[in-house]
C-alpha cells in the first residue's frame, strides 16, 4: 500500500475497537468515564439551554451536541453516549428527577408487590430519543472515533429504584436480597432483560461498543455479589453477545475486588474497567490475559494535576500497557476538574513510548 494510502487507512481504523477485539497498541487508546458534563464550560451552557437533565437526555440534538464537546476538545478516541443509567428505570415507568445539589431521586419502590407495577412492555419505545441521539452520533463521530453505549447494570440499578436515589449503606436493598431473595430475583431478573432489550437498541442505532456499569457491586458481600452481580452480567453478556457477536462489551464492577478474578474468567466480557483501588500490577499479573483491562487512574488526580498526576498515569502506562488496554480513570471525571489537566493527561498518555513493540 503506497504510503499515503496507508496514513489514511491508519487514521480511519478505530484503535479502540480493534484493541478491545484483542489487538496490541503500542500506545494505548483512551477515553474518560464522565468526559462530558459540568466540569466542562460548553455543557454548562447547553444544560442551561436544554432545561432539565432529563430533558437533555431525551433531547437528541442536545444529547449529541454535550457527546461530541469531550471529543472535539481532547480527541479522545471513543464517544459514550450522553444518557444517564436511569432512564431504565424511568423506562419503566417508575418516577425519575434529578435535583441540583441532591443527585438523582425516583419515586421509590415500596414493596415486591411495586414490581408488577413498572411496565417493561414499550420500554424501549418510550426511551427511543436515546437510540436516535446515537443514530445522530454516528453520522456526526469523525471516523477514527469509538461509539460507546452503556447502561446501569441490574443491581446498581435496583439500588436506585428501591433506595429511592443515592445510597452509602444500601439497607433497603441489601435488606431485599437477603431476606427475601425470589421476590428480589423477580426485580433483577425484569432489569436483565430491561439491560439486554435497552443494549441491543443501542447497538442497532450504531453503537459499535457496550459498557455495563455496576457501580455499586461492592457494596454486596461474597455469595451476594456473585448472585446479583457477577451472575446476570454473565447471563446479559451471553445473551448480547448471542444476538451481537461482533460488539465486545466492557464490565465495571466497581469495589468488587478479587471478584475482578471471576469476571476476567467467567463473565464472557472482552473489557473489564478496573477500579481506582486495584493495584495495577496485581491486576496484570492476575487477570486472565484474554480479557483487555482498562483503567484506572484515581480520578481526583485529575482534579490535583502537575507532577502528581504525570507520575501517577505513568505508573498506569507502564503496569498495563504490556497487554491489550485502554487508558480511563477509575470512576467518573469529577466536576472540580480543570479542562487544561485533561488535556495535559491526553497529551502525556498519546505522546508516550515505553510500550512494548
Ligand atoms: C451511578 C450512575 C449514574 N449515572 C451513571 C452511573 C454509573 C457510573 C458511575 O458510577 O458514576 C452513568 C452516567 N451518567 C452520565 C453519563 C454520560 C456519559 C459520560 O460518561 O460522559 C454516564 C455514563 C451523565 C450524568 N449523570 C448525571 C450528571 C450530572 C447532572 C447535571 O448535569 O446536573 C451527568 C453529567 C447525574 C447523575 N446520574 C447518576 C448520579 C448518581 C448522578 C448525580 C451525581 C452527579 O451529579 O455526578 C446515576
Amino acid at each position: 500500500m503506497k504510503q499515503q494510502e496507508q496514513a489514511l487507512a491508519n487514521r480511519n481504523e478505530k484503535t479502540l475497537l480493534a484493541v478491545l477485539n484483542g489487538k496490541y497498541a503500542k500506545q494505548p487508546p483512551i477515553w474518560l468515564m464522565r468526559q462530558a458534563g459540568r466540569y466542562l464550560p460548553e455543557y454548562l451552557a447547553t444544560r442551561k439551554t436544554a432545561g432539565s437533565f432529563l430533558d437533555l437526555c431525551y433531547t437528541p440534538e442536545f444529547a449529541v451536541e454535550v457527546t461530541l464537546q469531550p471529543i472535539r476538545r481532547f480527541g479522545f478516541d471513543a464517544a459514550i453516549l450522553f444518557s444517564d443509567i436511569l432512564v431504565i428505570p424511568d423506562g419503566l415507568g417508575q418516577k425519575v428527577w434529578f435535583e441540583a445539589g441532591s443527585g438523582p431521586r425516583l419515586d421509590a419502590l415500596e414493596t415486591l408487590g411495586a414490581i408488577d407495577r413498572l411496565k417493561p412492555e414499550g420500554m424501549t419505545e418510550r426511551l427511543s430519543p436515546v437510540y436516535e441521539a446515537v443514530r445522530g452520533l454516528r453520522a456526526a463521530l469523525p471516523p477514527e472515533t469509538t461509539l460507546i453505549g452503556f447502561s446501569g447494570a441490574p443491581w446498581t440499578l435496583a439500588t436506585y429504584m428501591i433506595e429511592g436515589g443515592t445510597s452509602k449503606q444500601f439497607t433497603r436493598a441489601k435488606t431485599w436480597a437477603f431476606s427475601n431473595p425470589d421476590g428480589f430475583g423477580k426485580l433483577i431478573s425484569l432489569l436483565e432483560d430491561a439491560v439486554v432489550a435497552h443494549l441491543c437498541a443501542q447497538v442497532q442505532a450504531g453503537a459499535e461498543a457496550l459498557q455495563i456499569f455496576d457501580s455499586w457491586a461492592g457494596a454486596l458481600p461474597p455469595a451476594a455479589l456473585k448472585r446479583w452481580s457477577l451472575d446476570p452480567l454473565t447471563r446479559i453478556v451471553a445473551v448480547v453477545r448471542e444476538r451481537h457477536p461482533n460488539v465486545p462489551i466492557i464490565l465495571f464492577p466497581r469495589g468488587a475486588g478479587e471478584f475482578y478474578r471471576d469476571f476476567a474468567t467467567h463473565s464472557g466480557a472482552q473489557g473489564l474497567s478496573l477500579d481506582s483501588g486495584l493495584s495495577c500490577r496485581w491486576a496484570a499479573e492476575t487477570l486472565d490475559r484474554n480479557v483487555v483491562l482498562q483503567g484506572n487512574l484515581d480520578p481526583i488526580y485529575l482534579v490535583a494535576g502537575g507532577t502528581a498526576m504525570e507520575e501517577a498515569a505513568l505508573a498506569v502506562l507502564e503496569e498495563l500497557s504490556g497487554r491489550p488496554f485502554i487508558f480511563n480513570l477509575g470512576h467518573g471525571v469529577v466536576p472540580e476538574t480543570p479542562p487544561d489537566h485533561v488535556a495535559r493527561l491526553v497529551e502525556l498518555v498519546k505522546g508516550w513510548s515505553g510500550g512494548k513493540d
